[in-house]
């Protein structure tokens, strides 16, 4: 039987990293681009706002014409007209008089300040309309100045970026109705074992349900790829060879869940054989996850992640998710990691570095974590709750509650409180 070395976590993801597979780009409608990651920068083409404007609805005054104002000394002003946002005014005021302005027009020529209506008494006098003003207004008050949000020429959100609902906004300001975003990479899935049936299938004796391949989908879409799900395949050499040489034709990058250990029915070490791929490693000093195996052929990557569905969440998470995420240009293509305070006891050491499959929970500025369930390779039921993964190192000791341990978030929290 084959004896595999296994290597560090860390010299897994660097050798993965180290793969020239690059992302490509394409132009979508604004309208669809919602969670996609940019392939450009967005530079202001023109200054936000693009003209001085009023902040308020009120009157566009000359401050001068105020100075003399107080309590006791009220100034009057004739109004000569009035503009709402996306008017321009007709008119240019002369000493003593004003025009009525709402929030988002802009300062008419002459004007150098706006007073809100509330501060201002409006009075007619012989049909025509006035204000009466009883304070001093300074040069720029309330006002609204060009370039104040940004200047022309500003580098405003990073190629990479996710299309968030604030990146729209930008997006839509500076005129992209359509916008350039990194192709999703094409990830194709074949789940391998005999045993395996489909969701809609009742269980019989020696049989589970397949629950790998639906996971990685879902974990394929939240990198940002486009997953494409090939079926499950019988542990028989032949079909599965034949399956996934063909399936390479079509995607970026392909994986398999099972068969990749050393058992009789693994197949996968076989078929990279085979096909003549160069294995990057087929052993990882993780648990779980320790089989999960890296191999090129021909610009394409094959991902063979164990059959064990908490193996098999991890291999991809460790693995397969920050290529992907490199290719769609994220200058952060690794999980948001801090620290956070155990909960619970692991005295056995392992020689292993675990990803204990946990919840966070935070107190008081603190972050605890504890398991969402058994910690082992072949636990399924674990996964549903997890956000993020505890990272024991390996080696002699074990973990008590209360060590500090690293964390690596896999997903946004979100809060029964505002
Ligand atoms: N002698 C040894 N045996 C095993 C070793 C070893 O080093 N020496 N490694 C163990 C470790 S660690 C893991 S992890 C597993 C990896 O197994 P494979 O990747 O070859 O996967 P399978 O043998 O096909 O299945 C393992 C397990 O997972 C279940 N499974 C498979 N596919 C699915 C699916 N799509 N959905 C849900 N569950 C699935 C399968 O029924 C098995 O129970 O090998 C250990 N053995
Ligand atoms: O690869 Mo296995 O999951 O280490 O447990
Ligand atoms: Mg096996």
């Amino acid at each position: 039987m084959e004896r595999r070395k296994p290597i560090p976590v860390q010299e897994a993801v660097d050798k993965v990293m180290a793969l020239s597979y690059e992302g490509s780009t394409e132009l979508i409608s604004l309208s669809e681009s919602d969670g996609r990651h940019l392939s450009e920068d967005v530079k202001a083409d023109h200054d936000v706002p693009p003209f001085d404007r009023s902040p308020y609805d009120g009157f566009a005054i000359r401050s001068v014409d105020t100075y003399k104002a107080g309590q006791d000394s009220p100034i009057e002003l004739e109004v000569i007209e009035e503009i709402g946002a996306g008017t321009v005014a007709t008119k240019i005021p002369e000493a003593n008089q004003a025009i009525r302005i709402m929030t988002g027009a802009p300062i008419p020529e002459g004007t150098d300040a706006v007073i809100m209506l509330e501060l201002v008494q409006e009075i007619k006098v012989e049909a025509k309309d006035f204000i009466k003003i009883k304070r001093r207004v300074k040069k720029g008050d309330n006002l609204s100045l060009q370039g104040e949000d940004t200047r022309k020429g500003t580098i405003l959100v990073e190629k990479g970026s996710i299309i968030t609902p604030g990146v729209k906004a930008l997006l839509a300001t500076f005129g992209y109705a359509k916008v350039p975003v990194a192709v999703k990479p094409d990830v194709g899935i074949f789940a391998t074992g005999t045993e395996l049936l489909d969701p809609e299938e009742a269980l019989e004796p020696g049989k589970i349900r397949n629950s790998n391949s639906p996971m990685i989908e879902g974990q394929v879409k939240a990198a940002g790829a486009n997953p494409l799900y090939f079926g499950k395949l019988d542990d028989d050499f032949e079909t599965c060879f034949t399956s996934v040489q063909q399936a390479l034709e079509k995607v970026d990058l392909l994986i398999t869940t099972g068969g990749v250990s050393v058992g009789d029915y693994d197949y996968l070490p076989a078929i990279y054989e085979k096909l003549g791929a160069t294995v990057l490693f087929n052993k990882v000093g993780m648990r779980p996850g320790s089989v999960t195996t890296v191999a090129e052929w021909n610009g394409k990557l094959l991902f063979g992640l164990s059959g064990n569905p908490s193996a098999c969440f991890v291999g991809f998470e460790l693995f397969a998710r920050p290529i992907l995420k490199r290719a769609l240009f994220s200058k952060y293509p690794y999980r948001m990691k801090s620290m956070g305070t155990l909960l619970t006891d692991f005295p056995k050491p392992n020689p292993f570095t675990r990803f204990v499959r946990c919840r966070t929970e935070e107190r008081e500025g603190r972050v605890y974590v504890k398991p969402t369930g058994l910690d082992k390779s072949g636990s399924v039921t674990s996964l549903a709750e997890a956000n993020a993964f505890a990272v024991l190192p390996g080696g002699t000791r074990g973990f008590k509650s209360g060590d500090l341990v690293d964390l690596i978030h896999l997903r946004d929290g979100g809060s029964d409180y505002l």
